[in-house]
């Protein structure tokens, strides 16, 4: 006859740990039934229970744990249609669906509840080039393009910084840790003209009226939805936050609830004129833990989402979720926006990214992915 004994939720057969919850529940209805159950490791208060009562008391708990684990489980059936779908559009390079699969379950598997969005700004939220293939304007571009139109002197310098200091930023050649210098030192000399010419608020908020910068087809859907299903979005940019925040009150309204910030912000004085920017410099090669204030105001929002969502478009946006503690996956979404004939830069994406997306003007994959979290819970 086997010695059954309960502690807690653990279920020990001739004091071996019963790990299947299905041959456990099966188990259970037969032996506790009839079995004397070892007083020896159960709680005093048990005593008081007949055997049968504990059994059917015991069964309850391990069927319901089980019905649990089993719809669990019906949810993550939805992983497969999606992985399916990824498969058949042409713009999505998926190079390890298996890992993709197994990250995906396990979003699911957690819910709403336990996921947050981290996503780059410029040209991953906003759009890379418009229909007819021109380059649409990133957060600090909109000093480019409108800064011109008032003061071409002015507007020639900010223009001339990023036709030398873009190409660098994207060199295949140079290592990360030799940009970056020339990252410093374009943010610096950008931020610094910002600054020397004291520009206004309002000013600011016209420049942001009048811009290039257009949201990925479904962006604003996606941030919405987002915000009704309590996820966090965490807008992590090495653009100018107050940009984003103008573009998103002009393009939403509103910022939702559920967004967030960590990016360079323009200081104003009493008189609302640019007097400063936010330290430290957030530049494309240094967005991660290092740059974020340990007591960010919302991390207490973020904290035990463990399942994270990363979009992003450049190399620099890979390791954004640094930084956020946890133990759960990170599924990372690559916008590549260069040229296909750029086999070994798409190479680079296709390793540092679960999932690439070839020139994609919208928000389509994460909101699938949103979807099919939010669907299951
Ligand atoms: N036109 C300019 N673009 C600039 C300047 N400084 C930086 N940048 C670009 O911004 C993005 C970073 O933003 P993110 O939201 O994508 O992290 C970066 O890729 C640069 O190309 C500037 O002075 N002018
Ligand atoms: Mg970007």
């Amino acid at each position: 006859m086997s010695r059954v004994a309960r502690l807690g939720r653990c279920l020990f057969v001739n004091g071996r740990r019963f790990e299947s919850r299905q041959s456990t529940l099966q188990m259970q209805a037969e032996t506790l039934a009839d079995s004397p159950l070892s007083t020896s490791l159960e709680p005093p208060q048990f005593s008081m229970f007949k055997a049968t009562e504990i059994a059917a008391a015991a069964a309850a708990c391990a069927e319901a744990e089980c019905y649990e684990q089993l719809e669990q489980l019906k949810k993550t059936e939805v992983v497969p249609l999606l992985m399916e779908w990824f498969v058949q559009q042409q713009q999505i390079i998926c190079a390890n669906p298996t890992e993709v699969a197994a990250k995906l379950r396990k979003m699911v598997a957690g819910g709403a509840r336990k996921t947050v969005v981290i996503s780059d700004f410029d040209y991953t939220l906003s759009r890379f080039a418009n229909e007819k293939g021109e380059r649409l304007s990133t957060t600090h571009g909109v000093f480019d393009d409108n800064v011109m139109r008032l003061n071409p002197a002015l507007g020639q310098q900010f223009v001339d910084l990023k036709n030398k200091y873009y190409p660098i930023e994207f060199c295949p050649i140079l290592t990360q840790e030799e940009k970056i210098p020339h990252m410093e030192k374009w943010w610096g000399t950008s931020h610094s003209l910002i600054v020397n010419e004291k520009f206004s608020k309002n000013t600011i908020e016209d420049f942001v009226r009048q811009s290039r910068i257009v949201f990925k087809d479904g962006a604003e859907d996606f941030i919405q939805s987002l915000d009704a299903h309590n996820i966090p979005l965490v807008i992590f940019s090495a653009g100018i936050g107050n940009i984003i925040e103008y573009f998103l009150e002009q393009k939403l309204g509103a910022i939702p609830r559920n967004t967030h910030f960590i990016s360079n912000m323009i200081l104003f004085d009493e008189e609302e004129k640019a007097c400063a920017f936010s330290e430290p410099l957030i530049h494309t090669f240094c967005k991660n833990s290092s740059v974020i204030q340990k007591e960010t105001s919302f991390f207490h929002e973020i904290n035990g989402r463990v399942n994270v969502i990363l979009l992003g478009d450049s190399m620099g946006d890979i390791h954004m979720d640094v930084g956020v503690e946890r133990d759960g996956p990170t599924l990372k979404v690559g916008y590549y926006n260069g040229s296909l004939d750029d086999t070994a830069a798409l190479k680079h994406y296709e390793e540092v990214y679960d999932i690439v997306l070839i020139h994609d003007p919208t928000l389509d994959v994460a909101q699938k992915i949103v979807d099919m979290i939010n669907s299951t819970h």
